[in-house]
């Protein structure tokens, strides 16, 4: 009791409710509908914002922050922080052991390892396999929807997703591997999708971050179950990927004139420079056989934000027509060009960039991370304790008013160079931001620019059920955000 009036009295001086209840805090706050999560967050924001805001999770004190200012010396740095297990630890069941969650020196091992199959070199060589997918699966898409009618477009994007990671950072070939099937692909997309649910229900209900109670209830046998599912997966990636280098290093021994692992494949991705063949096929990684795993299965699971993202695109297209017939129009223009490669003809799509942009600004798919500080931190306004932990809650952050006029309104041209002249660094950081910024997002911005041309190109989007209207959207915060009901389109087939 003594040490939490001591806690409680260090936050004095901040925003926020007060007398927090035992072993609750302020969680009696938070709970309702889970559908409705988002609206709540937002509405204690609104209420104590926008200075940081203290309030506690159980027992634990807590600070949210939304200004850019007072998240840019928490990003900037990471001396001084690092990923709090009250947040992290309910994810890692889905996500794995691997560089969202770890910390420290072991972070940094991992960090460094994967940093080499994000490298924009490589990049460079997968524009091709995702122009290609792309173009897959918006002929997918005409084909297997009959036009005019509502769908939630989310399904099909996710199975898409981690079909790109196996061939780009794994090196697996969609064509012929057994880990690509259907209902392999579809299994896994909804043990997804459910364990979305399970790790909110796990953050919402506090004492089942305790493991072994978690695990006697029937959501922990459900969790375990689809743990199985994603390890399964896993034990695939890495068999095929196995058999492959066996097979490399046979043909290479055959072929005097080839270098092992390294030939070419018809996108033009030097193999042995994917993630998986560079931790299995050079033992100069540092990464031991469970690491590579853990980190498999963070790279499949993550894959969810571009699928995420993506639904949103598509919806704002629908609600947006002008600016979707301008996107066209660009894809277009492009196309015309003869010649290009793959990523020329991606790198000239400035306006479809902006489209994602502005999509990211409003609906950033990862709205809120955290931190906990080592030691005291000095914000501008504010100093904040050691402890604490903190919530940046970036889906405020992308509506500041100050940098962002008119915040609910849909501008693309809001990212043209003039108007980001000037703009705080940290108004924007849908990717986060400093030395633990999305590792992947060149990757998903080439990903999304692939598959909104290929959407553009192929059929106009109109809104579906549930999503008519901006406010019609019920936007939802699970782990990742969401669409309450689905993010519903209906494809028109372009006249010829
Ligand atoms: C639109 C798509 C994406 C968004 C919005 C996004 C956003 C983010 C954010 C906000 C973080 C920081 C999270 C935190 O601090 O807890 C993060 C970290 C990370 N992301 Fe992404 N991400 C996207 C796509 C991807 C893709 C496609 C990959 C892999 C191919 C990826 C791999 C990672 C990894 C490994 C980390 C952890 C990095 C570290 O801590 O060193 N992400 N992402």
């Amino acid at each position: 009791v003594v040490d939490k009036v001591r806690r409680t009295s260090k936050l004095a001086h901040l925003a926020g409710p007060s007398y927090p209840l035992p072993l609750l805090g302020h969680l009696k706050d938070m709970f309702g509908p889970r559908a409705t999560f988002l609206d709540r967050c937002n509405a204690f924001l609104q209420r104590w914002g926008p200075e940081p805001v203290k309030f506690w999770v159980g027992e634990t004190p807590s600070v949210s922050l939304t200004r850019p200012e007072d998240l840019e010396p928490l990003l900037s740095s990471q001396r001084e922080v690092f990923k709090p297990d009250q947040m992290y630890k309910a994810v890692s069941g889905f996500f794995g052991d691997g560089l969202i969650t770890l910390n420290g020196d072991q972070w940094f091992a991992h960090r460094r390892a994967l940093t080499p199959a994000f490298h924009f070199k490589v990049l460079e060589r997968y524009a091709g396999i995702f122009t290609r997918r792309a173009a897959a699966l918006a002929e997918q898409l005409s084909s297997e929807v009959p036009a005019g009618q509502s769908f939630n477009i989310v399904r099909p994007l996710g199975a898409f997703v981690i079909g790109s990671i196996m061939e780009t950072a794994f090196g697996i070939d969609a064509a012929t591997d057994e880990s690509h099937r259907s209902d392999t692909m579809d299994r896994l997309v909804r043990a997804t999708e459910d364990a979305f649910f399970i790790v909110m229900h796990r953050i919402f209900h506090p004492w089942l971050l305790i493991d072994f109670v978690f695990k006697l209830t029937p959501h922990g046998r459900v969790a375990r179950d689809h743990e199985d599912i994603i390890c399964d997966m896993t034990r695939r990636v890495i068999a095929a990927k196995k058999a492959q280098l066996k097979q490399g290093a046979k043909d290479a021994a055959a072929d005097q004139d080839d270098v092992k692992g390294a030939v070419d494949d018809d996108d033009g991705v030097r193999k042995k420079f994917t993630f998986l063949d560079m931790a299995l096929g050079d033992k100069s990684l540092v990464l031991s056989d469970k690491e590579i795993i853990e980190e498999v299965r963070t790279l499949i699971a993550v894959q969810q934000t571009t699928a995420s993202t993506l639904s949103f695109i598509a919806v704002m297209l629908a609600l947006n027509p002008e600016v979707q017939e301008r996107a066209r129009a660009e894809v277009r223009e492009v196309d015309a060009v003869e010649g290009l490669l793959p990523l020329d003809r991606l790198k000239r799509l400035k306006y479809v960039e902006r489209v994602i942009k502005e999509t990211l600004r409003l609906f950033p798919v990862t709205a809120a991370f955290g931190r906990k500080l080592k030691s005291e931190v000095k914000l501008p306004t504010q100093t904040i304790p050691a402890g604490v932990v903190i919530n940046m809650f970036v889906y405020r952050t992308h509506r500041d008013p100050r940098h962002w006029p008119e915040p609910e309104r849909f501008d693309p041209d809001r990212f043209l160079p003039e108007q980001c002249a000037g703009r705080h660094p940290y108004a924007y950081v849908p990717f986060s931001a400093g030395p633990r910024n999305c590792i992947g997002q060149r990757y998903a911005m080439l990903q999304m620019l692939a598959v909104v041309s290929a959407w553009l190109a192929r059929f106009r989007l109109l809104p579906g059920d549930g999503c008519e209207s901006r406010e019609a959207l019920r936007v939802n915060m699970d782990i990742f955000l969401c669409i309450e009901g689905g993010a519903n389109v209906r494809l028109e087939p372009l006249e010829a």
